[in-house]
């Protein structure tokens, strides 16, 4: 189990993590969403202890990082992957860090069989491709058998072969009984991994539900209207309204209700529907004022 708790972290003026509040319970795929530069490394690194909070605590089983005897045996993760010794071997590697939290030996083998890298093992991790730099990393984070661990990112540069597998093992780890947090700016990878999301944008907790909630949240319904007046008149004073081309889309309203609506207003349909929207739809919604770098904000800046 993940605890945070009015986490907050500062570099100089900038705020990166605002006052974040949740829990990661065991047993699901926790997805942690958000545009780039939204807090997620951030926020992982501090539930490590690489990075020291301003305010606020992030705990792990109830304690934080420092406290724990044994780290790697409590929480397993994988931040970024090229944070190797280029020099050292995917084994020696492995085994370097099984000796500092008092891991068997054999528990490299294990692992690097459960990656795939047993044939490379001797070689060194410099020569290693982003992909299996990756696996690299997932066989450090599971060394210790930890019941919690924090992927960032896990399917950056793998090829489809490699997402499928990284998909199937964090779905296993879960079912296991394990606490897993996963971080993505991909919905569509979410969408087919995470139980539960939590959504961040700008350092702030947007979302915290589970996957088909925030579906459901997102379904839009679209009124095609005979005129251009008509859909005037139906999208007026609207909350959630907008128009596009022919059609009045409503976010947040049944559809039974926008149909009333029209037959008040006098409005003329052409159609009335409800879109369920993907995922993809419903994260766009959710942090669009919250992109740090969108195309909006290159488009005021006169890009
Ligand atoms: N060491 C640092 N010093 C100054 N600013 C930092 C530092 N680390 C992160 N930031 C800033 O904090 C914000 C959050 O960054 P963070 O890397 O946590 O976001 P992220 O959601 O993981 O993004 P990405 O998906 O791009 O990795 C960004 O604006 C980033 O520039």
């Amino acid at each position: 189990m993940i605890t945070v708790h009015a986490l907050t972290k500062r570099f100089g003026e900038k705020t990166a993590v605002d006052q974040l509040t949740f829990t990661v319970p065991p047993g699901k795929v926790t997805g942690f969403l958000g545009p780039n530069g939204a807090g997620k490394s951030t926020t992982m690194r501090m539930m490590l202890g690489l990075d020291r909070p301003t305010s606020g605590e992030a705990l792990v089983d109830g304690k934080r990082y420092s406290e724990l005897r044994w780290p790697l045996r409590t929480v397993g993760a994988l931040l970024d992957a090229k944070a190797l010794h280029p020099g050292r071997s995917a084994v020696k590697h492995l085994l370097a860090m099984a000796r500092s939290n008092d891991i068997p030996d054999r528990r490299v083998e294990e692992v690097l069989a459960t990656v795939g890298l047993t044939d490379v093992a001797s070689k060194r991790a410099g020569q290693f491709s982003l992909g299996m730099g990756q696996r690299l990393g997932i066989a450090g984070a599971l060394l210790g058998d930890p019941g919690v661990l924090l992927f960032d990112e896990p399917v950056n540069g793998l090829d489809p072969d490699g997402v499928r597998w990284v998909r199937q093992l964090m779905r296993s780890l879960a079912a296991e009984g394990r606490t897993i947090l996963v971080s993505s700016h991909l919905m569509s990878e979410m969408q087919l991994t995470a139980d539960h999301l939590l959504v961040i944008g700008k350092g702030r907790l947007l979302a915290d539900a589970p996957l088909g909630e925030l579906l459901a949240d997102g379904s839009v319904v679209r009124a095609r209207c005979a005129t251009p007046s008509d859909g005037a008149r139906l999208a007026a004073g609207l909350p959630g309204a907008r128009i596009e081309g022919d059609s009045v889309l409503v976010t947040g309203v049944p559809v039974e209700s926008i149909g009333d609506l029209a037959f008040e207003r006098g409005v003329r349909l052409h159609g009335l529907s409800e879109e369920r929207a993907s995922l993809e739809q419903a994260y766009m919604e959710l942090t669009a004022d919250a992109v740090e770098y969108g195309v909006d904000s290159a488009r005021k800046a006169g890009v």
